[in-house]
């Protein structure tokens, strides 16, 4: 509801209140700041000249060195202070252009006059210091704008529960210190300010959803009990929005104690990362830690295999034809290997490892075995059996060290040292002398006569040539791991649906050729984990895990091993699951899949991505009209045009053509595998200014793309035009999925384009959804 003439010029005058209080306390901090700037300058040109540096005496050295530390905390203090007054100015500078988006008049119970709250992004207080301006939309009376509309309301402090009447709610839109609209709004938090945000066109980033929080997001955002948090949310309703609005308001909650390097987002892809990287430097805050899953299985599995990436495995699944004999075994194994029976598997293993089984590498030096893998698994089970096999190769580590150095000792009389004294270098021979000088001390004598002189220099030459060897073994590098994981293949045994010994068998193949399947690759470092003591991530007390359903059972539980001292955010929507071990919404919702105790489930069932029309076209698709509810914006209905394979490119170029006439700057052209995208865009390249997206880009810029389903997870479009939307393309069950995301990314428009008869998932959509074209 609009609010009256007078009553928005009062507001403004406010506005033009708060923006002078700005002004003045910017100038304030400018000026610190400038000071600040002045002094560490100054401090930096002059740190060595006012520091006493004097080495004669050891008392010396004590004062030199107490001198040295108090002139660079003196700098790291000024430093310190440098950086927070930055970013105030940076708060402030946001809050000039947008003070705030909202306010509210609330009466507690126990007074008789209702005080007005404004919120905005960060707080702000009047001139005296003594009451507030604006309140951060995270303190907790602003939750009552997100929870409430106006009468009774109440909300919670970290001490109690504080009930009133809320008399108003009213909505800003403020630029560049002017207001533009006001609404006086009822019920949620107002359509018009909704409508006007999701109309407009999508961005190459992510924006902060602060002033337009719906109810059930804010559940999500403020909620900092659970230790498990899962969603469920259907396309579009906002959980990758809410997830980030948590991080910022976790941020701001426990400030005194957690940072943004304290919270872990898993994410997609690489691109989904710049996608969502300004949403809250938006919000002053910093960017949480930010990896892909496959990212941190490769960072674990280190060289010595090439792992597949997801998406290899991905295409793999949709472009390879069933009738091939390796497909059914691969897609058994994968199958297998993604379930918690492969880790009760690898558990029964891990237990016949204790007695048996395990296998290390040769200790070679200069072609010689100094000691094999035999005495080495002699050692390891001659260890206490109690003790874990963690333990126990932690023992063989010092025992190898050990012997290692013998081996060396023995080595420095052998004539290949002999021979390498003498063609030693000038250059060489003054570095060993230098090195020597640094481990044993300032030796004037050291060289004088010629025996100790070979002695040293031996002793040098062999400790260079032992210094990859032992750090090998620091890094425990003699633990055969790929000899270990093919060995479960060779003496284990499980009941799956295809053949056990065919699976095996493909494994097997695979890693003797220093290759890791990607559903290999997390029970292979779920092994590994067990030999090797891990430092568990300990920073690590926030966990985002984005396209929840794209996880395997056991990859979660990899996961939950692996971070076993954090909070967790799950969020997923099962009728997106791109992966053929996919998941249904018992299974993402399903407790002891995460085995974290106490578990707080969200359903988001409003999409707010796409038109009316478009969510209507859409959820159909994976039979959930019931459930998902379309956001009151309208638009174009969605449109189906029949062609050939021969005009199929033609009927394409038009629907782009058409789609810019309108102004849209985000344009997808969204095929099933990365193949086609790559045969389109070849097809396209010299027509169209499109550009690629494959798995490798990270960067996500305006303008006419070409990508295949799996890439835009997470991101959505102006418009989007489904390439081939015909029968034959998309037909097998596990493609539908796949079908209904790539549909999901359109905001305002979605195209389809079908090569002869369509595919049976439009089946269930009506008629009167979509124009049709032929
Ligand atoms: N409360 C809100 N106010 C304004 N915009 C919102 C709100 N909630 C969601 N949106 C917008 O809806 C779109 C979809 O949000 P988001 O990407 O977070 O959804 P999602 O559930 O993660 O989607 P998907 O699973 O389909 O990738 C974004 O443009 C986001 O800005």
């Amino acid at each position: 509801m609009a609010i009256e003439k007078n009553q928005w010029l009062e507001e403004q005058k406010r506005v033009d209140h708060v923006v002078d209080v700005i002004d003045e306390k910017a100038k304030a901090l400018t000026q610190s700041t400038e000071g600040l700037k002045g002094d560490i300058i100054g401090l930096r040109k002059n740190f060595w000249e006012d520091v006493t540096v004097n080495i004669d005496e050891p008392d010396d050295i004590i004062e030199s060195h107490a001198s040295i530390k108090q002139q660079s905390e003196m700098l790291a203090e000024r430093e310190r202070s440098h950086k927070q007054y930055y970013k105030e100015l940076k708060t402030l500078e946001r809050l000039k252009e947008n003070p705030y988006f909202g306010r509210i008049d609330f009466k507690e119970e126990s007074e008789d006059k209702a005080e007005s709250i404004y919120l905005g992004i960060a707080s702000l207080m009047d001139e005296k210091n003594e009451d507030f301006l604006i309140y951060d939309w995270r303190a907790p009376i602003s939750s009552l704008y997100y929870d409430f509309s106006p009468g009774e309301a109440e909300y919670q402090t970290p001490e109690s529960k504080i009930k009133g009447i809320m008399e108003l709610k009213r909505q800003f839109i403020i630029r560049s210190s002017q207001i533009k609209g006001v609404f006086d709004t009822g019920v949620t938090i107002g359509d018009e300010l909704l409508q006007e945000v999701l109309g407009h066109h999508s961005d190459t980033q992510m924006k902060s959803i602060v002033a337009t929080i719906q109810k059930e997001q804010n559940q999500i955002i403020r909620d900092d009990k659970s230790p498990l948090l899962i969603v469920q949310g259907a396309a579009g309703s906002g959980k990758t929005s809410a997830a980030l609005q948590r991080v910022a308001y976790l941020l701001y909650r426990y400030r005194e104690t957690l940072t943004a390097s304290n919270i872990l987002l898993f994410s997609p892809n690489p691109l989904f990362n710049s996608y969502v990287a300004s949403v809250l430097p938006e919000l002053g805050e910093e960017n949480m830690e930010q990896t892909t899953f496959y990212h941190y299985l490769d960072s674990q599995i280190g060289e010595a295999l090439a792992v597949e990436d997801p998406f290899q495995q991905i295409e793999y699944t949709l472009s390879l034809d069933e009738s091939d004999p390796n497909y059914k075994v691969r897609m058994a194994g994968i199958k297998l290997k993604s379930s918690l029976n492969f880790k009760t598997l690898m558990d029964d293993y891990l237990t016949r490892l204790a007695t048996e089984g395990m296998r290390f590498k040769n200790i070679v030096f200069r072609d010689k075995t100094l000691i094999s893998a035999h005495a080495i698994s002699d050692y390891f089970y001659s260890l206490d059996p109690h003790q874990s096999i963690a333990t126990r190769i932690e023992n063989v580590q010092q025992w190898l060290i050990k012997a290692l150095r013998k081996h060396a000792k023995r080595e420095r009389t052998q004539v290949w040292v002999e021979e390498e004294i003498e063609l030693l270098s000038k250059e060489a021979y003054l570095k060993a002398f230098q090195e020597l000088e640094e481990t044993y001390g300032n030796r004037e004598d050291s060289f004088d006569d010629h025996e100790r002189e070979q002695q040293w220099l031996s002793q040098y030459i062999v400790r260079r040539h032992f210094k990859p060897l032992m750090r090998k073994i620091k890094q425990l590098k003699f633990i055969h791991l790929s000899a270990l994981y093919q060995q479960l293949f060779e003496m284990m045994k499980v009941d799956t649906e295809a053949s056990w010994e065919q699976i095996a068998a493909q494994s097997i193949e695979h890693i003797q050729s220093h290759q890791l399947y990607f559903e290999d690759a997390a029970p292979f470092v779920y092994l590994k984990s067990h030999l090797i003591k891990q430092s568990h991530h300990a920073s690590i007390r926030h966990i985002f895990l984005d396209e929840a359903q794209d996880y395997t059972p056991f990859q979660l539980a990899l996961l939950k091993a692996a971070f076993p001292k954090s909070r967790w955010t799950v969020l997923g929507d099962f009728n997106q699951a791109i992966y053929p071990q996919t998941t249904n919404v018992h299974a993402l919702f399903a407790e002891e899949r995460y085995q974290l105790g106490t578990t707080q489930r969200i359903l988001l069932n409003k999409s707010y991505r796409s038109t009316f029309e478009i969510t209507q076209f859409t959820s159909p698709i994976v039979n959930q009209e019931d459930r998902i509810e379309a956001f009151n914006r309208h638009g174009e209905f969605p449109t189906l045009t029949f062609g050939t394979a021969e005009s199929q490119q033609s009927l394409i170029k038009e629907r782009v053509r058409m789609i810019e006439a309108k102004g849209y700057e985000t344009i997808a052209l969204i095929t099933k595998t990365a193949l086609e995208s790559d045969r389109l865009y070849q097809a396209f390249k010299g027509e169209l200014p499109v550009r690629m997206m494959t798995k490798k880009t990270s960067h996500f810029e305006k303008g006419l793309v070409i990508l295949p389903a799996y890439l835009a997870k997470g991101i959505e479009f102006d418009a989007v035009i489904v390439t081939n939307a015909s029968r034959t393309h998309y037909e097998r069950e596990e493609e539908r999925k796949l079908f209904y995301t790539a549909c999901t990314r359109a905001m305002h428009e979605l195209h389809l384009i079908s090569i002869g008869e369509k595919s049976h998932f439009l089946d269930r959509v009506p008629n009167a959804r979509y124009h049709v074209y032929t």
